[in-house]
């Protein structure tokens, strides 16, 4: 067994973590770090398979400067309150009650994007994995602005750290500078404990809000997991008590409004109000991997940004576009604020028809259409090249803005139909079938929309070479990724883990493209 496993072990024991005999913690040389397996025996679903006593966490209600770092439920502001947590305790190092668990943890910061610009370390693997980043869905996530004055995550961390965290733990230097352990302040310490916070915290319930979990955070993910953490989240915000405490009664005396009120005292004993529990929801056959997941809908563009790494397959993953950004690669011209608002009018009319007409059933049928059950990434395709109802919509909607609003509804529904046609006609060519015939409707009205669903299917390929040509190195659109990947060396991880983003988004862009073109040329052929 490894040092890290025994030590991470050791300060379990001191701690009445309880983990199910059942169970191991083992270094792991794929995750560079520890990972948990079965033993010998099968596990069934509904196991409690670790047991986390809740003040053995480590959050801002815990740590040695609990009452003084800034309490804050959720975000960015929550995660910077956990790092400088974190920071305090591994200042007072063994003196800190979770030392142990502090030296299991790896001991280089999770390698996140946000840092690769800065841990070049006179590498320039960071800075050539970001170039090839250039574009893709995890380049949007890494430079959204995190807060409202349009400052980058890393330049909040920075603010943060030199305004707030500085400040704060040189202020209260006796909680740390008592202890030997300490190497002074500097920022690339609170760098690890940020990307410690961000790679393996969870947001166990109202009183620790985001909170370090000792040994929850030793499973690695998967989509579909085989354990999850069980916590109440609806703990009294005060005191954190599961059941009616003294503070609900202050909170009911001063507003008897609609409080989510907690049921009376427990029976004694109860361990959902002492420990949070690691329990398996699915079979585990013995000797195998037990996985968590972080998150069941994340896609690799937020696996990267949040934790580091990627899947292989991740069936998660979309690109996406705002109208804007739609707008802008469509048009040879500045698109103005009034036709931007007249697209939007116009959206908003085409969805609502299609929300209450035969539309939607058209769409289903659809291959390279699909469906969206809620209105986030409204503009995107998935990861198999299937263009969001959204996504078309709005292209039918440019490619008919000019023309009078009456018979809007019966021409959406004749396209789809027609796109159903030439859809059905392809698959039977793929079949070897010979593809079906088209009956063209040889009128303008008809042509008209055999030249709408040209268009559309043009507006897709555009949007796909577009957005090929804009992401990873410039120029790069043409070249083989796959080869050169080959012959980047190993020493540039984060090259790789950059290439295979952007290889893994350029073929959802082809495989598209290659579905509407051939939508395009068989329109073609006929009209
Ligand atoms: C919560 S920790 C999981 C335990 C971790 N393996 C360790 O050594 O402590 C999250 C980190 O584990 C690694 N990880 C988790 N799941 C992974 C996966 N499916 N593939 C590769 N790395 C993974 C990543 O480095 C991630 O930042």
């Amino acid at each position: 067994m490894s040092n890290q496993v025994n030590i991470l072990l050791d300060w379990c024991t001191a701690n009445s973590v309880h983990l199910d005999p059942r169970i191991s913690i083992v270094e792991s040389h794929e995750s560079n770090g520890i990972c948990v397996y079965s033993k010998d025996s099968f596990i069934p679903p509904e196991t409690t398979l670790v047991k986390i006593p809740k003040d053995a966490v480590l959050s801002t209600r815990t740590c040695s400067l609990a009452g003084i770092i800034p309490i804050i439920p959720f975000g960015l502001g929550a995660q910077l309150s956990l790092a400088v947590a974190l920071h305090v305790e591994m200042l007072r190092g063994e003196s800190s009650r979770w030392y142990g668990y502090i030296r299991s943890l790896p001991n280089k910061p999770a390698d996140l994007p946000l840092f690769w610009a800065i841990n070049a370390c006179g590498s320039l693997d960071g800075l050539e994995a970001l170039s090839w980043l250039r574009g893709t869905e995890a380049d949007k996530i890494l430079r959204a602005p995190s807060s409202g004055n349009g400052a980058s995550t890393l330049e909040e961390i920075n603010r943060y750290y030199h305004d707030v965290a500085e400040p704060l733990l040189l202020r209260h230097s006796g909680v740390w500078q008592c202890t030997k352990a300490h190497g002074g302040l500097a920022l690339k310490d609170f760098y690890y404990a940020f990307s410690m916070v961000s790679s393996r915290a969870f947001l166990v319930d109202a009183y620790h809000g985001l909170a370090m979990v000792p040994v929850a955070d030793a499973f690695n993910h998967v989509v579909e997991n085989n354990v999850h953490l069980e916590s109440d989240f609806n703990v009294c915000p005060e005191c954190g008590a599961l059941y009616e405490c003294v503070h609900d009664r202050d909170e009911h005396d001063e507003d008897d409004g609609d409080h989510d009120r907690r049921p009376p005292a427990a029976t004694s004993g109860d361990e959902r109000d002492i420990f949070f529990e690691m329990v398996s929801n699915a079979g585990i056959p013995s000797h195998s991997e037990i996985f968590n997941t972080y998150g069941e809908r994340l896609t690799n563009a937020e696996l990267l940004n949040q934790y580091g790494f990627i899947l292989d397959v991740n069936d998660n993953d979309h690109l996406s576009w705002t109208m804007d950004e739609v707008l802008h690669l469509l048009s040879s011209e500045p698109v103005s604020r009034q036709d931007k608002d007249n697209v939007l009018r116009r959206f908003r009319e085409v969805s609502s028809i299609l929300r209450h007409s035969d539309a939607t059933s058209l769409l289903s049928r659809s291959n390279i259409i699909h469906f969206l059950g809620s209105d986030n990434n409204s503009f995107s395709i998935n990861s198999e090249g299937v263009v969001s109802h959204m996504l078309w919509t709005l292209l039918f909607v440019l490619s008919t803005r000019r023309q009078p609003e009456t018979g809007l509804q019966a021409q959406l529904l004749a396209v789809l139909a027609l796109q159903e046609q030439f859809e059905l006609s392809l698959a039977e060519e793929d079949d070897d079938d010979g593809g079906g015939e088209v009956a063209v409707d040889e009128t303008d009205v008809g042509l008209a929309r055999l030249r709408v669903l040209l268009d559309i299917a043009g507006m897709v390929v555009t949007l796909c070479r577009e957005r090929k040509r804009l992401s990873g190195k410039p120029g790069s659109e043409g070249l083989d990724l796959s080869e050169l990947m080959e012959g980047i060396p190993s020493e540039l991880p984060r090259t790789h883990l950059a290439l295979s983003v952007l290889i893994g988004e350029r073929s959802i862009l082809d495989s598209c493209a290659a579905a509407w073109e051939s939508l395009a040329d068989g329109i073609k052929t006929i009209a």
